[in-house]
Formats: structure tokens, C-alpha cells, sequence
């Protein structure tokens, strides 16, 4: 059984790939009682054979969690890296260890269906990548999701915005929360809308798989088009790919 772990900026998101299925998906929220806790709450009960790990969460938190594996005499944990071509894909950037590796493994999983595929990640960040069905990453956005951005509005204006997307989706809110949060997911849905149709005037680009996934995935499903694959677990999805590869060859950098 390999563990498989997503460190994002606001909560870490575990699974196990057991048998050839991702198994035993688990959530949760950094806090103030460190990243350790956190880990102790998702691990599994069993020790597992290698633990595979997306991490943007920053230097404190990878060193964490090799403490954290160190202490239970469990497996170092392998840290996937964004490289400039893996599992037959390309890396769009000049200096891929730029792109944020929980990107590179959603396009990774992406690429394993051999089609062209956009990937909307709406996490703390909302991240918008494309790569086509021949292996070409080819680069993407990064917008401040719909509670990020709520926040930052918050903290440069005199007002206090909370929650509130109701459905079906108003194309004007009536109110400053409104205003704000329905502003926040059009900001979105327009910048995936832009990339749709920029991709789709280009000759190589065809039927492509839109795949969503991240925290923030529920908030924008309901206003996407038709035909946009839901699959939570997409970073996990792609990190197993590249640990049964590695596991494969031998080789585990
Ligand atoms: N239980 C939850 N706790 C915190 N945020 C949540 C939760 N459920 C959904 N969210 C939303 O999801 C976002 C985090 O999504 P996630 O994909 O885990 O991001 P990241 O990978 O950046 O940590 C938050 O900004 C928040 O808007
Ligand atoms: C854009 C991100 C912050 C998204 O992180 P997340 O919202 O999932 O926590 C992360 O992919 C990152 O740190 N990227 C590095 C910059 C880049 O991809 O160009
Ligand atoms: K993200």
C-alpha cells in the first residue's frame, strides 16, 4: 500500500492506493495545532510500503512531515517534483520546478486518457492548466479562488463579506456579499470560459476532457457546461500514476 498525500495551502488530502484503486480519502484543515496532528489524524492504521507526497504547503511543512514519518519509523516520503517531461508529458514552463507540482500531477492524471484535457483546480488557488492528447503541457492560470479572493477584497475594503452563492447563479448580486461572492465565481467561470474558447480556435485542439476538481469544485460545478468530469482526488489520481511508475523502474527520485 503506498500513501499518497496532497499539501495544499489550506488543507492536506490523503488516499491510499491499494490494489490498484485509490482507497481511503481523507480531508483536512491546517490549524494552529501544527501539521504533525494533522498527519496523525489522516494516516492510515497500517505502515505503509512507500508514502508519495504533493506539497506546495512550503519548507516547514515538508519538513514536518519527514519528522512526522521519521517518528513512526514509517517510509521516507518521496516529494514529487515537477520535471521537465515525465510519463510521456512536457512541461509547458522554461523552468518547470516554477510550476507547482500539485499542477503537474493534474496533468499527469489528465494525460493518462490520451486526449486533449483542460484541468480547473479551484483550491485556495483556482488553477486552470491544458495539455494535449500528444503530451504537450500547454500552461495555464493561476486566479485567487472564490474564498481568497472574498478575503482580499476584505482586507482592503471597509466591508466584511461572508459566504453566501446561492443557485441558480445571479448575473448581478443585490448586496455587498453577493456582490462579492457571485463576482468571485464569474471571475472564474469567465476566465475558464476565455481558455475554452482560446484553445478551441486553435486547429490542435479537439474534443478536449474538462476535467474539475479541488475544494471549490461544488461552487463552480453547477455553473459550468455540461460534459465537466467532478473527480476530487485528482492530485492523489496523478501522484499514483508517477509512484506506480517509479515503483515500476526503480526508480523513486
Ligand atoms: N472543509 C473545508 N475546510 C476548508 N475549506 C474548504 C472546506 N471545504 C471546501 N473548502 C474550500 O476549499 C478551498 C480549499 O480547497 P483545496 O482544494 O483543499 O485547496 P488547497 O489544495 O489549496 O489546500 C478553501 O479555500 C475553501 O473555500
Ligand atoms: C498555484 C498554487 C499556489 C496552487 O496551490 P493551491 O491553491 O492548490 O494550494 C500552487 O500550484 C503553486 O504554488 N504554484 C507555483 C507557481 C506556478 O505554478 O507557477
Ligand atoms: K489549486
Amino acid at each position: 500500500m503506498i500513501w499518497l498525500l496532497d499539501l495544499g495551502n489550506t488543507r492536506a488530502k490523503a488516499g491510499s492506493w491499494h490494489q490498484g484503486q485509490l482507497v481511503r480519502l481523507q480531508a483536512g484543515c491546517w490549524g494552529p495545532e501544527g501539521p504533525a496532528a494533522v498527519l496523525d489524524r489522516l494516516a492510515p492504521a497500517e505502515r505503509p510500503t512507500a508514502i508519495w507526497v504533493s506539497s506546495v504547503a512550503g519548507s516547514q511543512v515538508q519538513a514536518a512531515v519527514i519528522d512526522w514519518a521519521r517518528g513512526r519509523d514509517w517510509p521516507s516520503p518521496h516529494f514529487a517534483r515537477s520535471t521537465a517531461e515525465a510519463l510521456g508529458v512536457r512541461c509547458a514552463y522554461a523552468d518547470p520546478s516554477r510550476l507547482g507540482v500539485d499542477r503537474w500531477m493534474v496533468v499527469l492524471a489528465a494525460a493518462a486518457t490520451g486526449r486533449d484535457a483542460l484541468i480547473v483546480d479551484a483550491g485556495t488557488a483556482c488553477t486552470v492548466d491544458a495539455v494535449t492528447a500528444d503530451g504537450r503541457h500547454l500552461g495555464g492560470l493561476i486566479l485567487p479562488g472564490v474564498a481568497l479572493a472574498r478575503s482580499a477584497l476584505n482586507q482592503r475594503t471597509q466591508f466584511l463579506a461572508e459566504d453566501v452563492v446561492t443557485t441558480p447563479l445571479p448575473v448581478v448580486g443585490n448586496d455587498t456579499n453577493p456582490a462579492v461572492t457571485v463576482g468571485a465565481v464569474h471571475a472564474l467561470l469567465g476566465a475558464i470560459a476565455r481558455v475554452q474558447a482560446g484553445l478551441g480556435q486553435s486547429s490542435d485542439w479537439h474534443d478536449p476532457l474538462c476535467v474539475l476538481t479541488g475544494g471549490e469544485a461544488r461552487l463552480l460545478a453547477p455553473h459550468l457546461p455540461g460534459g465537466w468530469l467532478e473527480r476530487p482526488h485528482y492530485v492523489l489520481e496523478g501522484l499514483a500514476r508517477l509512484a506506480v511508475a517509479a515503483d515500476e523502474t526503480g526508480d523513486i527520485g
